[in-house]
């Protein structure tokens, strides 16, 4: 478990532009040092800017997006075309134009691939143990008002399953009700943890994750990285530090 450092942006715009760059720089020294960096993507407000960031200026960086591998924290289980699903919005933002190998992404599936979001968790907890190591160089997470990090809801059991990498959720307060989600124990593998929150409305989440409360009452408290555990804000999350 790492301990936090803090970096708070002038605003959403100014926070997604360096998450972009800093992703794009961490991405170069990976491959720079012979590796094939995995990363894990999230959804959300915060998320789609920093992903339209990393399609403007990935012209002027040294990643070879072809030797990327993506996977997702958490996604929606609905149809594969539904506009609420995390994987399409990152598509449109960034996947689709910076040179990916389809090869290497990995959406969770939709219900057109799964039966149940059960089903769907046990299929992307296969293909991650088929695939990759599990250990991302980066995991990207938003933060809701309620203090959930990927789907992983206050008071949901999803928060005790330790023995799996992926976990369905059925009773998600947030719409869709249904989603599929990594564990904390997939999760805090990861080398570098980035959270990426903007907006008052998550500042109490943000200055109780930050202090130290319990994971089941905020979840994103629960996350750390191997090596990093970074919060970008922005003055207005981090307006109750
Ligand atoms: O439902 C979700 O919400 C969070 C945060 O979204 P935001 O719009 O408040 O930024 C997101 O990180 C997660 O991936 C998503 O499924």
């Amino acid at each position: 478990m790492t301990s936090p450092r803090i970096e708070v942006h002038d605003d959403a715009a100014t926070l997604a532009t360096s998450v972009a760059g800093e992703l794009l720089s961490r991405l170069a020294d990976a491959q720079a040092a012979g590796h094939v960096p995995q990363i894990a993507l999230t959804g959300g407000t915060i998320a789609d800017a920093v992903h339209r960031e990393v399609a403007r200026r990935t012209a002027d960086a040294e990643v070879d997006w072809s030797r990327v591998v993506v996977w997702w924290g958490d996604e929606r289980f609905v149809a594969p075309d539904d506009p609420e699903r995390n994987a399409g919005q990152a598509r449109a933002a960034f996947l689709d134009t910076v040179g990916v190998d389809p090869a290497n992404v990995h959406e969770m599936p939709s219900t057109a691939d799964a039966g149940t979001v059960e089903d769907a968790a046990a299929a992307y907890s296969a293909t991650m143990r088929e695939h990759g190591s599990g250990e991302f160089e980066v995991v990207m997470l938003g933060v809701g008002p309620d203090g959930h990090v990927a789907s992983l809801f206050p008071g949901s059991p999803a928060l005790d399953v330790d023995d799996r990498i992926a976990v369905g959720v059925t009773d998600s307060p947030k719409p869709p009700p249904q989603r599929v989600s990594l564990t904390f124990a997939a999760l805090n593998r990861s080398r570098s943890v980035w959270f990426l929150v903007s907006g008052d409305a998550k500042a109490q989440a943000v200055a109780r994750a930050v202090g130290g409360a319990d994971r089941h009452d905020i979840p994103a408290a629960g996350v750390s990285g191997q090596e990093e555990t970074l919060w970008f804000l922005d003055r207005a999350s981090a307006s109750a530090l």
